[in-house]
């Protein structure tokens, strides 16, 4: 184990470092979005490039951004922010951003694919860094407005300036990182993590294992509704328990029998094997096997994707889950 050698707050960056520079935010969707307002509320000089005059387009000028097309936003940009979709970024790359730039313009990642598997590979003259936040974009924007931040990491691949530390903190800083914590790591440590996290564990670990629950419940013959509160419904308050209290919190706020069934039967359900499975898939991404097969099946217009979304949406939990949904909302505090 290797800890961090430094955790960054607001009062290791300065915004001054990069104050009347322009910054081009590329994308406006789930990160972009949340970036380019974020940034923008900071007193930093913004705009956005998009590559079609479409519906991001239209939300970008309603949010009172200037939407430019990609060619014209980077041509003078000082930073250019990469916050289209992964797969999307090799092609906005070589097409509308590597021949119309700025010589020696920093390129800017919110995570390190295109990067540490060289999709891209960037000039040598550029300072090339990464700001990686630890939470969905609606969060990095909502967390802002109510004056705190979404915890990200950050790294850099070139710093031909000897500023792209400073600048990489500074560009945390406007979108709200440090109020909460910046921590420095590499672009392939934020790489394989973040794609190992959304796997196992995120994405597919909870997915995989709400619907196992759920499913296991209702072909024993019990009730749905009674299945679905249990098995999904339930989670977010032991998962906000574990937010806010830690592992330790959750455990105290249940009851013995829940300690001592979970304790003993989660190692049960949860074994050996999984733990096995779990090192294959981290092995996967390593190797670049995952990311390999994910350019492929992006290529092919994402079936797999396509298909899988359309089976959940018409899964029987999320009919269930649908029919529960107000009574659910009408229990909530309003704050
Ligand atoms: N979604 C998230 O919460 C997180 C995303 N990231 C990273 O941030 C980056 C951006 O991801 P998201 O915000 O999820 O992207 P997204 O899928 O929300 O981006 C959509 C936007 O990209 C643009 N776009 C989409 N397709 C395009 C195309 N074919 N050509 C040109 N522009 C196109 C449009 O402006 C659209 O609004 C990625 O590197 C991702 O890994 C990092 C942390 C969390
Ligand atoms: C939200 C986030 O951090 C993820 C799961 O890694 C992603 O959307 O890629
Ligand atoms: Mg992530
Ligand atoms: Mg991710």
């Amino acid at each position: 184990m290797k800890s961090t050698s430094k955790i960054y707050t607001d009062k290791d960056s300065n915004l001054d470092v990069i104050k009347g520079k322009r910054i081009a935010v590329l994308g406006y969707g789930s990160q972009g979005r949340a970036w380019a307002q974020n940034l923008r509320d900071s007193g930093l000089n913004v705009v956005v490039g998009l590559e079609r005059e479409g519906k991001s387009w239209e939300l970008t000028k309603s949010d009172g951004i200037t939407p430019l097309h990609t060619k014209d936003a980077v041509k003078d940009a000082d930073i250019i922010i990469f916050l289209v979709p992964d797969m999307v970024q090799r092609t906005l790359w070589l097409e509308s951003v590597q021949p119309y730039m700025k010589k020696g313009a920093d390129l800017v990642f919110a995570h390190g694919f295109n990067i540490h598997y060289k999709l891209i590979e960037p000039p040598k003259d550029s300072d090339v860094y990464m700001i990686a936040p630890k939470g969905p974009g609606p969060t990095v924007r909502e967390y802002y407005k109510a004056g705190g931040g979404v915890p990200a990491l950050v790294a850099i691949h070139q710093d031909v300036s000897g500023t792209a530390l400073q600048k990489a903190l500074a560009i945390a800083k406007g979108i709200g990182a440090t109020r909460a914590g910046v921590i420095p790591t590499t672009f392939k440590e934020e790489t394989e993590t973040d794609l190992f996290g959304e796997q196992v564990i995120l994405v597919g670990g909870i997915m995989e294992l709400m619907k196992a629950a759920f499913e296991t419940l209702v072909e024993e013959g019990y009730q749905p509704e009674v299945a679905y509160f249990e098995t999904i419904n339930e989670l977010k308050m032991l998962v906000d328990l574990v937010y806010e209290k830690g592992i330790t919190g959750m455990l105290k706020a249940v009851s013995d029998t829940a300690k001592y069934g979970g304790m003993t039967v989660g190692k049960f359900v949860i074994n050996e094997d999984v733990r096995k499975r779990m090192k294959e898939a981290l092995q996967r991404i390593k190797s670049g096997k995952f990311a390999e097969e994910w350019v492929e099946e992006y290529g092919r217009g994402m079936p797999t994707v396509v298909n899988g979304l359309s089976q959940v949406q018409n899964s029987l939990e999320e009919k269930i889950g649908n029919q529960l949904k107000d009574l659910i909302q009408k229990g909530k505090p309003k704050s």
